[in-house]
């Protein structure tokens, strides 16, 4: 506390600057009434279009958390707590956030000055303030705020624009899923999570039968309606919100089936089939029958630090192989096959 007014009459008025623009909203904290009348007045000069006054430290915080100003003036000196208190609060309320706390004391000494940035405060003006200095800080703050805030801005848009375009390089154009590249970076975070939750996770690769021959029958342009129509029918039949169906390539497709044992995943393997069944989209040119089929290779495990990416792939592939080449138009798991070598047609 002390007793010198808050602002220097004698120094020049800075008249010929013009008033802030826009909304700005300033807390005074000094417990000294003629003091704040000073600043209040000063400020209301300066453009400020709502000043806010807070007598001791507690209710300062108060304020400041119910009405978040732009800026806060804050003397040193107050009853109970002193301002390097009130700093210390108010940057521990808006975490994340930044407000500038400009310290304002009769006190002209380093000391001071260093416990004030320390506690928090920006910048620190000597009572009597000057009303040019005031204004002039009251600028600068600004300033920095607007620069802030465009920062904010712009991180977000930039991490918007960023989703987006992880989104864009994630999709396969022709069909909508997630395309070989979000299918690798799911696998990967799948089988991590697998790993920790102690969860069996299943990677099914299916591959349309006789698509070549479909292709020379009906057209590149036929082959890729036909792809649309099974990457529509995939993304049906993956339920699951963690279920993920995506492009592989070509005319392969794969699923990652998190929490989902060998049995779940033959009986969603079976669902699958008949669904493509009942479509009953014609192929062309198959000596697998009128309507388009697909076999699938399945693998399911329990992640462990053996396991990877690529090895899943491969085992999945290998049962692909071996569906293929029993005939096609059917799923085969290739752990059902390593424990019984019992082959299962769906
Ligand atoms: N229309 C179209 N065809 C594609 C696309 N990508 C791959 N293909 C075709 O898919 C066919 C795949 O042929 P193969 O790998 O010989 O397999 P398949 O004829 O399906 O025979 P199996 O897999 O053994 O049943 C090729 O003719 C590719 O050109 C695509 O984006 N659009």
């Amino acid at each position: 506390m002390h007793a010198s007014p808050a602002l220097n009459a004698a120094a020049p008025h800075p008249d010929a600057s013009p008033p802030l623009s826009n909304s700005f909203t300033v807390l005074v904290v000094d417990d000294q009434a003629s003091v704040r009348h000073s600043l209040i007045t000063e400020l209301r000069h300066a453009g400020v279009t709502e000043v806010m006054e807070a007598v001791d430290a507690p209710s300062a915080v108060q304020m400041f958390k119910m009405r978040r100003p732009d800026l806060v003036l804050l003397d040193i000196r107050l009853p109970t707590h002193d301002g390097y208190w009130v700093a210390q609060q108010l940057r521990e309320a808006e975490v994340g956030d930044w407000t500038p706390i400009i310290f304002l004391s009769g006190l002209d000494n380093d000391l001071d000055i260093w416990r004030g940035i320390e506690s928090g405060g920006d910048d620190y003006l000597i009572k009597p303030v000057k009303p040019i200095v005031l204004i002039a800080k009251l600028r600068a703050m600004r300033r920095l705020l607007d620069m802030r805030r465009r920062l904010v801005s712009l991180s977000a848009e930039l991490h918007l624009a960023n989703q987006r375009l992880n989104e864009m390089v994630e999709v396969d154009s022709l069909t909508g899923l997630v395309n070989r590249r979000g299918f690798d970076r799911i696998l990967h975070s799948e089988i991590d999570a697998a790993r920790r939750e102690q969860q069996p996770l299943t990677l099914m690769l299916c591959d349309l039968d006789h698509f070549k021959r479909f292709n020379d029958a009906a057209g590149h342009v036929q082959g890729d309606d036909c792809l649309r129509a099974v990457g529509r029918l995939l993304k049906e039949v993956c339920v699951r919100p963690r279920d993920v169906a995506s492009r592989y390539g070509g005319e392969e497709f794969a699923m990652i089936l998190p929490n989902t044992p060998r049995s779940g995943a033959m009986t969603f393997a079976r669902a699958l089939g008949s669904m493509l069944r009942s479509r009953a989209i014609p192929h062309p040119d198959s000596p697998n029958g009128a309507v388009l089929s697909l076999s699938g290779g399945i693998t399911t495990c329990i992640p462990d630090e053996g396991t990877s990416a690529e090895s899943m792939v491969m085992r999945a592939d290998e049962a692909l192989y071996a569906a293929k080449a029993q005939g096609r138009d059917r799923f085969f798991s290739f752990e059902m096959q390593m424990d019984t070598i019992e082959q299962r047609r769906v």
